[in-house]
């Protein structure tokens, strides 16, 4: 027991120092060099638990010194600590300090050191209170400090690099070495250079034993070419934690611009899924449950926050799902007739932007908040070729042709079937898909593209809601991704932000919608004179029209009755009953004794 105990003590001293150090005394009284190396080194490794005392010391020591030679200097000093104090609040993003919190504390620690250095180089160490407030400040400082997670994951990682040359010779990539690492949320990368001769492949093919060197769980580490695609590179990523183990929150938009790729969530080794959607078309696909609207939620929080596009949104639900949105979306359908109205104007924009560019030569919209690109949201796109199936030759033309003038459909269904987009050529439009979980085979690639099953993408074996694979011009690759969660609050709050940001549609385009609606109404009004005319040939012939005309085209003076019994070939009483319904309606009135005619010149 003590002998296996005392075995795994030395193999962990091997793993972090990458020998046995053995302490050999001759009894020349060598013993206080001995205990001062270990001290020494004791000292260096634990250095970063160990920098709040460091300081401490620092300052007191500075200031005695100071308050004995320059005690004159302590308004420099108070200076130089708030300037620092300020510069970090400010600036200490570029220092590495992501979080507000941590440029807070950062600049409080400053102000503190150079206020107290001040105070002691003016009044000495021995001026009451100055001495205990330093131990008992320091330590009030010190606290944040030692249960920082972060600082406490960098140390972790400092170690297990310190130990990658044992590592690497143990599992045959010796020579190779760590040339920089960062620590996130989830755990840590870092770049490493290798030997002569090392490839990627013989690290990749190393994965399962530099997780049982590093210690983690299986499937932590994760090896990428660097940026550079430098043959002789690597870059190591270990997980701490599985980042698709829970629902992962939303963190809040990633862009402020159409033009900027939008964070749908994490990949597996944690790095974000970015898709850009500017002059792409989308379609989001999986079984009920999957977590489409769930991405369609992201899509759009993200959307909300860009002041250069404009959202609107077809959701036959009844407007179930997006419906929270509607404050910042500009025009929401949810109805089959609103739906129609709302991709015929999508199609009167489009082809007004068309023509606007080809009058100035341009190729392109580029979208700025004063001409936004248009963005169209379609929750179960089934639903619409279902309910609206007339509206298919609009979306084709927009899957067609709204690219170069940033009209973008992004749709969202079960199961993307011929039937079911349409018929159109909406499907084969779509530049990004993403394909939640489905349940056959066979529906990988009726989402993502014929082939798509056969060269790895499994969809179907994504196990929980969120889960996605994303197939784009700069993804081309299987790799599965879990979109954010946006709970109700988020949804809410996002709203409320983004809300007074929201841009409204370029004159342009609104003119266009303007005409195509005056259009419309033309048109409807056209059919509708000409169905009355088809009417009135067909009621010409009935007893109450010949009434009607009689009384509509009598004098000012009227109509007698006894000429409207012969026109009409009616008795006496049905022509009085018909006078009395009439004039009961405000529609005739008698002129005088037996004489009649309509009232509708009184009211011109
Ligand atoms: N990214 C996610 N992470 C964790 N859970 C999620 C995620 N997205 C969705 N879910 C869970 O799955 C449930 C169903 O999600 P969602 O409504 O988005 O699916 P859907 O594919 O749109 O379904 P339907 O087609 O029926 O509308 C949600 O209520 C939520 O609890």
């Amino acid at each position: 027991m003590a002998r296996a105990r005392q075995m795994r003590r030395q193999a962990r001293t091997i793993r972090r120092y990458g020998y046995q150090p053995m302490i050999v005394m001759n009894g020349d009284g060598q013993l206080p060099d001995v205990i001062a190396t270990l001290i020494g080194r004791g000292l260096w490794r634990y250095r970063s638990e160990l920098a709040p005392i460091y300081l401490a010391t620092t300052l007191a020591s500075a200031g005695t010194v100071l308050h004995f030679t320059h005690p004159q200097w302590w308004p420099y000093l108070l200076v130089a600590g708030t300037f620092a104090a300020w510069l970090l609040a400010l600036f200490g993003e570029h220092a590495g300090l992501a979080l507000r919190a941590e440029r807070l504390y950062a600049a409080v620690v400053a102000m503190s050191a150079g206020s107290w250095l001040a105070a002691v180089t003016a009044l000495g160490i021995t001026f009451w209170p100055l001495a205990p407030l330093l131990l008992g400040g320091g330590l009030m400082l010190a606290l944040p400090w030692w249960v920082h997670r972060r600082r406490c994951a960098k140390v972790r990682v400092n170690r297990q690099l310190d130990a990658w040359p044992d590592i690497a010779q143990a599992i045959g990539l010796a020579g190779s070495h760590v040339q920089s690492a960062v620590v996130d949320v989830w755990g840590w990368r870092a770049r490493f250079a290798l030997a002569r001769g090392q490839t990627i492949q013989d690290v990749i093919g190393k994965i399962p034993a530099i997780e049982s060197a590093l210690g983690t769980f299986r499937g932590a580490v994760r090896v990428h070419p660097t940026r550079d695609d430098k043959a002789n590179r690597f870059e190591l990523r270990v997980l701490d934690t599985d980042p698709h183990a829970d629902a992962i929150p939303w963190p809040g938009p990633s862009v402020s611009s159409i033009t900027e790729p939008i964070d749908l969530g994490p990949f597996e080794d944690a790095t974000s899924a970015r898709v850009l959607l500017l002059r792409r078309h989308g379609l989001l696909g999986g079984v009920a449950g999957s977590g489409k609207s769930g991405g369609i939620n992201v899509l759009i929080g993200n959307l909300t926050a860009c002041p250069d596009v404009v959202i609107w949104a077809i959701d036959l639900k009844l407007g179930m799902e997006l419906q929270p949105w509607v404050s910042c979306i500009d025009r929401l359908a949810t109805t089959p007739e609103q739906a129609r109205a709302l991709l015929r104007d999508a199609v009167a924009v489009l082809e007004a932007r068309a023509a606007w560019l080809a009058s100035r030569g341009v190729r392109v919209w580029e979208p700025t908040s004063a001409l936004p690109a248009l963005v169209i949201v379609i929750d179960e796109y089934a639903e619409l070729a279902d309910d609206a199936p007339d509206s298919a030759r609009d979306t084709d033309s927009i899957a067609r042709r709204g690219r170069a003038v940033a009209v973008t459909l992004i749709a969202a269904t079960q199961r993307p079937t011929q039937k079911a987009m349409g018929k159109g050529a909406v499907r084969s439009q779509m530049d990004v898909r993403v394909s939640f979980r489905v349940r056959e085979r066979r529906d990988v690639d009726l989402i993502l593209g014929q082939g798509m099953l056969d060269v790895g993408w499994h969809a179907q074996r994504l196990n929980a809601p969120g889960k996605f694979l994303l197939s784009a011009p700069e993804h081309d690759i299987p790799r599965r991704a879990r979109a954010y969660l946006l709970i109700d609050e988020a949804v809410a709050s996002t709203v409320h932000k983004h809300v007074d940001i929201r841009p409204t549609l370029d004159e342009i385009s609104q003119t266009a919608i303007e005409e195509a609606q005056a259009g419309i109404r033309l048109h409807t009004a056209d059919e509708q004179e000409q169905s009355l005319a088809a009417e009135g040939d067909e009621a010409c012939e009935s007893p109450e029209a010949i009434l009607w005309a009689l009384l509509s085209g009598a004098p000012e003076e009227g109509i007698p009755v006894s000429h409207l019994i012969k026109a009409t070939n009616m008795s006496r009483p049905w022509v009085y009953q018909r006078l009395r319904d009439l004039s009961d309606g405000g529609r005739v009135t008698q002129v005088s004794r037996g004489r009649w005619r309509s009232t509708a010149d009184d009211s011109q």
